[in-house]
């Protein structure tokens, strides 16, 4: 640990203290340090001994408990500002130099004008706090062309799960020196300013919030929350917007999807990648326990997948995180022991989650009968006749991926896995069947442009509002969604068309006609990735529809699976009036690309709509 006193900051105070001989990194900390005027710098180094002592100092300044549940080894929960709990998509903004570059998806604002704007909120913004200086490296630091990022930031608790969620410390520094490597500069303030003698609050943060991604220059500059993606630079902010830009000129592909390794009785493995919006069932399908006998189930990633073109034209994907940052209610021992299994392993940090009375953590779902007593995610007393939800809806869990039992042994690969299949996945209560094959890949790249999901608790705003979600990265494409598409089309163009993977579409969520789910899902899904698979493998029995082809009730494997007849049909259904009208939906979403669409994309919307009988 490196403490610098910069009694009036300045480059030369900087200079002389910076543990790195990398000439770029010490001229960025010491250009933040002279505009955001922090009392200390702290360079972290990423040790145990750094990350008792950051924790020491959360719990005292009361942001952190320290949980003393045996059941929660060395782990902490947090509490943010109640108006401080999701990503915020409006106040989050693509500044390229053209407008036409950030795309109707985006909020865009001049950069030479947002520029202006962040010097000065970010003037004096750190001032009475120290200013951490984290070097990260997204993916494996061994990769050919390491993707480095320094975020530098004035909340410890942002520190303390970086730790958790990427690559931090010397050796990045050492790594980067070596290299002479470019990073991201990410910058982040919580936006509370301490005058002399001031208090500080327990989650500091501000009204207003600005999340700024500069994607030609490669910068990154948030303001004003502390929470998760708005905080968390190197992940979304980086590993999705910064990442598809670079990936844009480098050739390759930045995606929101987990990565599962699937094994088939026969002892064939195959690698599944899924992009579902924010809070549809990654970290849990990542997670899965099969309930089909002899298949197993291992894990690479819950939430994000590099992937690239690779030498002998398959698909290649890494996973860039070292952590989960996972929603926390409905992650159970009945639902993801998996998931509970890693986090009973501690070193865990818990963020707006109830307390319990022996000092542990519970959020909904987590045991199937409540606690008598909790301490809810605002500190009020809670029972079950409590009207409100103990943890907040989006409450996370923040842990170590290397605490996976299951964790595939290729995650540690540098060189990534050959990618068999990639599911599309939303949350719909309607129209969506269970799960259908793309008739062939440019069809699949239609299901991930046409994508929707009902909106949730993980960004701020209406919950259960359907909306079109582009391969589940909406709010993460860091340039022009019609230039995404087609950069998508163009990567796949290089790749030998019989590697390419499969593509389906699936939909955990329908609604049977009680208004129930129609389909169990959880560990169910393993059913579903069955018959994926022996789709891979060339059998597995599919009937054509119009929207593709899907299972035949007897081809899906429901051995032991108690579902109604009824259930199964609802769940696996193509409604031609349900059909009509998402058709209708599917022209409005793509008129708003405004001609930038690809053509063939374009084209896939007459054939279906011939398919259907015009
Ligand atoms: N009904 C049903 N619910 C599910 C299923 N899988 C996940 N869920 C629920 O969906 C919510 C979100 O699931 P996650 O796996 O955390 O979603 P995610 O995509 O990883 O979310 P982010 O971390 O926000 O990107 C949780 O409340 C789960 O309990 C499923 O198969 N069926
Ligand atoms: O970014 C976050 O705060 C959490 C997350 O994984 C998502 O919303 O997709
Ligand atoms: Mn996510």
């Amino acid at each position: 640990m490196v403490d610098t006193v910069a009694k009036t900051p300045g480059a030369e105070d900087i200079h002389v203290d910076a543990p790195t001989t990398h000439e770029k990194l010490i001229q960025f900390v010491s250009d933040i340090a002279e505009l955001t005027t922090p009392d200390r710098i702290h360079w972290v180094d990423g040790s145990e001994e750094e990350y008792a002592g950051l924790t020491d100092e959360l719990v005292a300044a009361g942001t952190f408990t320290r949980l003393t549940s045996p059941d929660f080894p060395n782990s902490f929960a947090a509490f943010s500002d109640p108006a401080d709990v999701a990503r915020v998509e409006s106040r989050t903004f693509i500044c390229s130099e053209a407008e036409r570059d950030a795309g109707f998806t985006n909020n865009w604002v001049d950069p030479a004008e947002m520029r202006e704007t962040l010097s000065g909120v970010f003037d004096g913004a750190m001032r009475g706090r120290t200013m951490y200086v984290i070097p990260f490296v997204m993916g494996p630091l061994d990769a050919e062309d390491p993707k480095f990022g320094v975020e530098v930031t004035d909340s410890a608790y942002v520190v303390t799960s970086m730790r958790i969620m990427a690559r931090i410390g010397t050796d990045v520094v050492r790594r980067m020196e070596e290299l002479d490597a470019f990073f991201v500069p990410a910058v982040h303030s919580v936006g509370a300013p301490l005058e002399p003698g001031q208090d500080d609050v327990a989650w500091p943060c501000n009204k207003e919030k600005y999340i700024v991604h500069f994607p030609e220059t490669r910068e990154i500059w948030s303001y004003g929350s502390g929470y998760g993606g708005n905080a968390l630079l190197g992940k979304k902010c980086y590993a999705l917007r910064i990442a598809s830009a670079m990936a844009r000129d480098e050739g390759w592909l930045a995606e929101h999807m987990l990565i599962l390794k699937l094994t088939s009785p026969q002892g064939r493995s195959h690698f599944i990648s899924g992009a579902f919006p924010s809070a549809c069932g990654k970290t849990n399908l990542a997670l899965i326990d099969p309930t089909l006998e002899g298949w197993t189930a291992e894990t690479l990633g819950d939430d994000i997948t590099w992937i690239r073109p690779g030498k002998d034209g398959e698909f290649r994907v890494v996973n860039p995180e070292a952590g989960y940052f996972g929603v926390a209610p409905g992650t159970g021992w009945h639902t993801n022991a998996n998931a509970m299994r890693a986090i009973a392993k501690g070193n865990s940090v818990f963020t707006n989650c109830a307390l319990t009375d022996d000092g542990g953590v519970w959020w909904e779902g987590m045991t199937e009968e409540p606690p008598s007593h909790l301490t809810d995610w605002q500190g009020n007393e809670w029972t079950p006749d409590s009207e409100t939800p103990a943890a907040h809806p989006n409450a996370r869990f923040c842990t170590p991926i290397d605490q996976t039992d299951m964790l595939a042994e290729e995650y540690y690969s540098a060189d990534g896995v050959k990618l068999d299949a990639i599911l599309f996945g939303g949350r719909r209560k309607t129209t969506v069947p269970l799960v259908t094959e793309s008739r062939d890949w440019n069809h699949g790249i239609f299901f991930g442009a046409t994508l929707s999901s009902e909106t949730t608790a993980a960004a701020e705003g209406a919950v259960g509002k359907v909306r079109r979600d582009p391969m589940a990265m909406l709010p993460f494409i860091g340039y022009d969604a019609g230039d995404y598409l087609n950069h998508w089309v163009r990567v796949s163009g290089q790749a030998d068309p019989e590697k390419l993977p499969k593509i389906f579409l699936v939909n955990w969520f329908r609604r049977n006609r009680d208004g129930g789910f129609a389909w169990p899902g959880f560990a169910e899904n393993s059913r579903v990735l069955k018959w994926i698979v022996e789709r891979i493998e060339g059998r597995g029995e599919a009937v054509e529809t119009p929207i593709g082809l899907t299972p035949t009730p007897e081809a899906l494997d429901t051995t032991g699976l108690d579902i109604s007849d009824e259930d199964l049909h609802d769940a696996l259904r193509v409604d031609p009036q349900e059909w009509r009208a998402e058709l209708a939906d599917i022209e409005q979403w793509f008129e708003r690309f405004g001609g930038s669409l690809p053509q063939s994309i374009q084209g896939e919307l007459q054939q279906l709509r011939d398919r259907m009988g015009g």
